[in-house]
């Protein structure tokens, strides 16, 4: 893609973009163009598959058709997905030597001016337009606009920034005001990320995650959020993997592992658990809105749970027999398939328990990615669940737990990756082992402490315990296809997690 010789240039008659992707040009771009470039998106789930038939969706158009949003809509193996694509026109080449910017898409040509089509996620005037309908709270075609009368409020809120691409969706700041995020992989639906926000700080008064600001949607899809921004020192994985790679520089070459206390955010154990927990008794707010209102936890449930848990789980394995797989993981895929039946018995066992307790919604995909610093506080983002999910399988009712076992996969994911990048010697391994036992020790009395009475836990620590033992399990399960579809370097970690897990190695 970054050769000149490909890059094709389309005609529009009238200087639009739709009209540049109509017609012979719009074959030739989705046959020849998006089938190469949509494997070289960070957001493209779907790298380690063959890509088959790509459409192209029209959404609306916006500033005169200087911008169109589009869905992508690819058949990736044997599953459907649709991406948003937001595409804009920028006159004048783009391309400079040899190559072009990743973003751009193709030449377009127009009265004898020549322009350059890109990945509107790098354009500069799209968010502001967006930011203006939904402050006008406009139609525009199909495209609904709903602003908030708190975002209304906020006047001017200084310039669009870009926020890291290392993300799945596409996030721009407005100043430290407003936060925009352009969801890429789209669905038709009802969108967990607006609705729990809503719920969360309109509704139910938890303080601890960003106001909810406006929507733009196209049906009952939603394309793009609006929420309030938060002052931080950036999320809790790059803090922690930060600082824990200064722990173990620093006990590098000590006879023996330092027992000083840990620093802030190495210390956020505590105050993790505490708005983990106060989150949880949030979602368990009594309401009439059926979308929130708790439910029973079944025995039927529970044999759900364990059912999709273990196809799960030998849907993994297939994957892994097939796999070609990094050379630190291929011994651990080869352990674990020889451990195929172990892992199944332990997850159906789950379907045996009976826990008193109501089901509520989750985070769905609580990780420390999902958490900013926020002076010595946490805010919680991005209610979204798994991208790998359905809509409906995110909107379910479950277990918080659920949250509780993310979580503790995150600080060993942590743990594992300054390992895996560090020679850390003999001090070094143990000060990050001792983090990653004191950080779960402090999270879990945390939780236990500020969720003490919550509806949707179970009240006897034997059913927690188990159950927070079959998630974790599950969420490994998880991770281990998450990725090995999105990052098969990182593959090592969750199948370790899952080894551990089996061995009765706490997490
Ligand atoms: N309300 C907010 N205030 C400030 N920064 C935010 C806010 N929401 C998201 N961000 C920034 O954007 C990043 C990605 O946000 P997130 O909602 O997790 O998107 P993704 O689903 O792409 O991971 C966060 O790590 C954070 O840096
Ligand atoms: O943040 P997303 O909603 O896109 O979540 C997906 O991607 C995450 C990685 O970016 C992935 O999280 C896994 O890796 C994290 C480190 O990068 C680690 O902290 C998490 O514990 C681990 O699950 C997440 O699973 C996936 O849904």
């Amino acid at each position: 893609m970054n050769d000149l010789t490909e890059f094709m240039v389309l005609d529009a008659p009238d200087g639009r973009v739709a009209t540049a992707l109509d017609g012979r040009g719009g074959t030739r771009f989705k046959t020849e163009i998006l089938p190469k470039w949509l494997p070289l998106q960070r957001w493209f789930a779907g790298k380690d598959k063959a890509i088959g038939a790509v459409a192209m969706t029209p959404l609306g158009d916006l500033a005169q058709g200087e911008h169109q949003l589009v869905s992508v809509d690819v058949t990736v193996g044997d599953e459907d997905q649709s991406y948003l694509l937001p595409i804009s026109v920028r006159w004048g080449d783009e391309r400079s030597g040899a190559s072009k910017p990743s973003y751009a898409l193709a030449g377009i040509r127009h009265a004898g001016r020549a322009g350059t089509l890109i990945d509107g996620a790098f354009d500069e005037r799209l968010p502001q337009l967006l930011l203006d309908g939904l402050k006008e709270n406009r139609r525009d075609g199909s495209l609904r606009f709903e602003g908030t009368d708190a975002l209304r409020r906020i006047g001017d809120p200084g310039n669009p920034r870009q926020l890291g691409a290392e993300q799945s969706n596409l996030s721009i700041a407005f100043g430290d005001k407003i936060i925009l995020k352009l969801y890429r992989r789209i669905r038709e639906g009802e969108q967990p990320d607006v609705e729990v926000a809503k719920f969360l700080t309109e509704v139910a008064g938890f303080g601890h995650t960003p106001r909810f600001l406006g929507q733009v949607a196209h049906g009952s899809t939603t394309l793009a959020a609006a929420f309030a921004f938060v002052a931080n020192q950036g999320d809790a994985w790059a803090g922690i993997v930060d600082a824990l790679e200064q722990e173990a520089r620093a006990s590098a070459g000590a006879a023996q592992s330092t027992a000083d206390a840990f620093g802030f955010p190495l210390d956020l154990g505590s105050i993790l658990g505490q708005r983990t927990a106060e989150l949880h008794k949030a979602l368990a707010a009594t309401t009439d809105d059926p979308a929130f209102a708790t439910e029973d936890l079944t025995p039927d449930q529970l044999g759900t749970w364990a059912g999709d848990a273990a196809a799960e789980a030998e849907a993994l394995i297939a994957r892994l027999e097939q796999a070609r797989l990094p050379e630190d993981a291929a011994p651990l895929a080869q352990t674990l398939l020889a451990r195929r039946e172990a892992l199944l018995s332990r997850l159906r066992a789950v379907a045996d328990l009976a826990p008193d307790c109501k089901l509520s919604r989750i985070h769905g995909d609580y990780h420390l990615g999902q958490v900013l610093l926020a002076q010595n506080d946490v805010v919680i983002i991005d209610f979204e669940g798994e991208p790998a999910r359905t809509l409906a399988e995110r909107r379910e009712k479950s277990s918080p737990l659920r949250d509780v076992a993310g979580m503790l996969r995150s600080f060993d994911y942590a743990a594992m990756t300054v390992i895996a990048r560090h020679d850390s010697d003999k001090a070094g391994l143990d000060r990050i082992e001792t983090w990653r036992q004191s950080v779960i020790r402090d999270f879990l009395d945390a939780y236990r402490l500020h969720s003490e009475g919550a509806a949707n836990l179970p009240s006897d620590e034997g059913s927690r315990e188990t159950l927070l033992d079959f998630f974790l399990l599950h969420k490994a399960i998880y991770e281990a296809g998450y990725e090995l579809s999105n990052r098969p370097a990182w593959i090592g970690i969750p199948l370790k997690g899952i080894l551990d897990l089996l061995e009765g190695k706490d997490q």
